[in-house]
C-alpha cells in the first residue's frame, strides 16, 4: 500500500512522469557488489552528463560535467532530465548516484546567464526545465544519493536535497545551502518545501531568511547532509550506502519515504 501511495503521489507530480507507469524495479533481496566490474559496466555520455551503469548491481553513477562550475543551464538541465528519464525507464536500474566531475564544485546552481537579458519565452522554457529536473529527481522511483564532492549553493543544493541521501566531502572550503536571499532572490516555494522536508521548519526558516551557506560540518549538524567523509571516499561511500539501501527487501526503502507516502 505504501508503495502504491508513493507511486501515485510521485506520478501525480508531473503529467510527463505519469507516462513511466507503475512497475517494480525493486525485487527481492540481492547480494550486491559495491564495486563495478569492467565487463558489467556500460556507459553513455552526452556532452554534459556521463552515465555509467553497472548491470550487476543496478547502480548508475550520473556525473555532471559542465565546466567551469556545473551551472544549471537550459542545455544541461535538458540533458540531465533525459538521462534520468532513460534510467527511470531502464528496469535494471535501481539506484542513481549523482556526483560531479569538476574539482571543488558539485553545482553552482541555476545558470545566471540564462536569466539575464533573455526573452520571456526563453525564461519560461528555462524555468520549466528547472522544475522538470526537480520533479524527476524528487519523484524518482529509484534510490538517489548525492555524492557532494564540492560546493553546492542555491540550485545545486536543491539538486542534492532532491535526493534520498546526501554524502558530502569534509573539506572546510566547501559550502552548501539555499542562499538565494543573499542573492536578492526569494527561493521558490518548492525549494522551501524540499528544505523543510529535510531539516525541519525552524532550521529552514533561519536558513532561507538569512540565505545561509553551511560549511560541511554545519551542514551535517543541521541535517542538510547525512554523512561527511574524506574527499577521496565520497564516491566509494555512496556506492556502499547505495548497496545497503538496495538490500532493503522489496520496495520498502522507497515506499516508506514520508515525503511521498502517507502510510
Ligand atoms: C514564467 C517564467 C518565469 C521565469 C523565471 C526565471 C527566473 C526565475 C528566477 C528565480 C530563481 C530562484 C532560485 C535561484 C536559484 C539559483 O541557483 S540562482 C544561482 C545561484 N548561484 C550562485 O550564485 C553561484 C555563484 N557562484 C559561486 O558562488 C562560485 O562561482 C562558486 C560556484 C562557489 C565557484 O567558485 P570559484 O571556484 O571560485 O569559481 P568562480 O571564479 O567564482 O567562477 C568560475 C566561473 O563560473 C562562473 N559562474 C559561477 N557561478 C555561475 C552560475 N551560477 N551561473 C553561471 N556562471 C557561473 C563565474 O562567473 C566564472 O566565470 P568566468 O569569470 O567567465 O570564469
Amino acid at each position: 500500500m505504501a508503495t502504491l501511495l508513493k507511486h501515485s503521489a510521485k506520478y501525480a507530480l508531473s503529467g510527463r512522469l505519469a507516462r513511466l507507469g507503475v512497475h517494480s524495479r525493486h525485487g527481492g533481496l540481492q547480494c550486491l557488489q559495491p564495486r563495478l566490474l569492467p565487463h558489467q559496466r556500460s556507459a553513455s555520455t552526452s556532452s554534459k552528463i556521463l552515465v555509467e551503469m553497472d548491470d550487476s548491481t543496478g547502480i548508475a553513477v550520473l556525473t555532471m560535467k559542465n565546466p567551469p562550475v556545473n551551472s544549471l543551464s537550459l542545455d544541461f538541465l535538458t540533458e540531465f532530465s533525459i538521462s534520468l528519464e532513460k534510467l527511470e525507464l531502464d528496469r535494471g536500474c535501481r539506484g542513481v548516484i549523482l556526483t560531479s566531475a569538476l574539482p571543488k564544485i558539485f553545482s553552482a546552481g541555476l545558470d545566471i546567464m540564462e536569466m539575464y537579458g533573455k526573452s520571456p519565452e526563453h525564461c519560461g522554457e528555462f524555468w520549466k526545465a528547472v522544475q522538470e529536473m526537480w520533479l524527476r529527481l524528487y519523484g524518482s522511483s529509484m534510490i538517489t544519493i548525492a555524492a557532494i564532492n564540492g560546493s553546492s549553493p542555491a540550485g545545486g543544493c536543491l539538486m542534492a536535497l532532491a535526493c534520498d541521501y546526501r554524502i558530502m566531502a569534509e573539506n572546510p572550503k566547501y559550502s552548501i545551502g539555499l542562499n538565494e536571499t543573499q542573492l536578492g532572490i526569494v527561493a521558490p516555494f518548492w525549494f522551501k518545501d524540499t528544505l523543510v522536508n529535510t531539516v525541519g521548519n525552524r532550521a529552514a526558516e533561519l536558513s532561507l531568511q538569512l540565505g545561509l551557506l553551511y560549511s560541511a560540518p554545519d551542514a551535517l549538524r543541521t541535517g542538510l547532509v547525512d554523512l561527511l567523509v574524506p574527499e577521496d571516499k565520497v564516491l566509494s561511500t555512496a556506492s556502499q550506502t547505495m548497496t545497503q539501501w538496495l538490500a532493503i527487501p522489496g520496495e520498502n526503502a522507497i515506499g516508506s519515504n514520508p515525503r511521498v507516502s502517507s502510510s
